[in-house]
């Protein structure tokens, strides 16, 4: 169990909604659990699960005896916190007699992110009812909210504590992708003082590789690579900033599952082999925001071009202000007008920010 999942509520909900937070959240789910947001007929399950000194022992912020009340006001502010994009405590569930007529919900532990908007991080707490433990729910589910986080939050970082005798938790870090920085002292309310923990963190690069997609071919590399990176393959890519009446420029969030998920871009995708880039941008463009773009529309703007890890992108960047069919986020992406002078406002990919500042001083 990581320490530091608040079980009370010591912070009111601010006020000031961020308008970057997130749409109401949508259940996660893994292979044998769901993750949702906590609702208050769980409260007399959560009181049970939690009021247990082999859990309460190993968490920051919950006293012990945990009492039954806590349980419904706790309940009632991660709601609040929720929707103004502070921390999203949410419960882990799983099914009982999955399969048969009795198969019923139960709750089997909390999952847990507060968010340091000012530092583009958040801190990620868990813990699992004792009769659940030695089933792997910790990494399944915790797994499946650092992969969310990155997606869908404006977190550039994940960090994470857990006791220095705590070595399961601190080896379930591990498995999901946090590394270990160092040593701390945090505070725990049921051991009545501060305590030695072991300090985590991770970033977007140490996701797990995401599954290869099924997609089409990208063309050939054009070359063997740029002096500076043996060997590395140029993967073509085309882009567009789209811009609206109000001068205001289209960035579009890279989903889950994807490189980078959670950076925001512009639309477009790689080009396959045999394509133009102007007609794999027509073709992304239908198939990402369902509008039609005719090649005369696409004024040719710049170009990234920007060496990754494993590849080195080229990608012409392409200016249309000229389109049919309304802007639709086909894909379920998040997409925001943004204009020129806010676009730094946005995580995007390396190999964005000279197009950006290019953008700012053009339009
Ligand atoms: N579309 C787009 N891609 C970008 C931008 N900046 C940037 O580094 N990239 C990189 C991210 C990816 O490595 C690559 C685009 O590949 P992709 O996988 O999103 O392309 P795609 O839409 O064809 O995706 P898929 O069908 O293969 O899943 O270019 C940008 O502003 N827009």
């Amino acid at each position: 169990m990581a320490t530091s999942l608040p079980l009370a509520p010591d912070a009111p909900a601010p006020q000031d909604a961020d308008p970057l937070a997130p749409p109401p959240f949508a259940p996660l789910r893994t292979e044998r659990l769901t993750i949702r947001p906590l609702r208050p007929e769980d409260a007399a399950d959560l009181h049970r699960l939690v009021n247990d000194w082999e859990v309460a022992k190993t968490l920051a912020r919950v006293p012990f005896p945990y009492p039954r009340d806590l349980a419904d006001e706790w309940i009632a502010s991660t709601r609040m916190q929720m929707a103004a994009g502070h921390a999203w405590h949410l419960a882990i569930t799983g099914l009982e007699q999955a399969g048969t007529p009795e198969e019923r919900e139960v709750l089997v532990g909390c999952i847990g992110l507060t968010r340091d908007a000012g530092k583009r991080e958040a801190e990620l707490g868990y813990w699992v009812g004792r009769r659940f433990w030695g089933h792997g729910v910790g990494p399944e589910a915790a797994g499946r909210v650092v992969s969310w986080a990155f997606a869908n939050i404006d977190v550039d970082r994940l960090v994470a504590s857990a006791l220095v005798d705590n070595e399961r938790s601190q080896k379930l870090l591990g498995r999901i992708g946090f590394r270990e920085t160092g040593d701390g002292v945090r505070d725990f309310v049921a051991r009545g003082g501060p305590m030695p923990v072991k300090l985590f963190e991770m970033t977007r690069a140490d996701l797990p590789a995401p599954a290869p997609s099924a997609t089409p071919p990208a063309a050939p590399a054009l070359a063997d690579g740029p002096a500076d990176a043996p060997g590395k393959k140029i993967l073509l890519v085309a882009a567009c900033a789209l811009i609206d009446g109000d001068g205001r420029v289209l960035l579009a969030r890279r989903p889950e599952g994807k490189p980078l998920a959670g950076l925001w871009e512009f639309p477009g995708g790689k080009v396959h082999a045999g394509e133009t880039p102007e007609a794999a941008l027509i073709r992304e463009l239908k198939e990402e925001l369902a509008i039609d773009v005719a090649e005369s529309c696409l004024a040719p703007f710049a170009f990234a071009s920007h060496g990754y890890e494993k590849f080195h992108l080229l990608m012409p960047l392409y200016l249309c202000r000229r389109w049919t069919g309304a802007v639709t986020a086909v894909e379920g992406q998040a997409l925001a007008w943004v204009r020129p002078q806010k676009l730094a406002d946005y995580a995007m990919p390396p190999a964005d920010k000279p197009l950006v500042a290019l953008l700012r001083d053009f339009l």
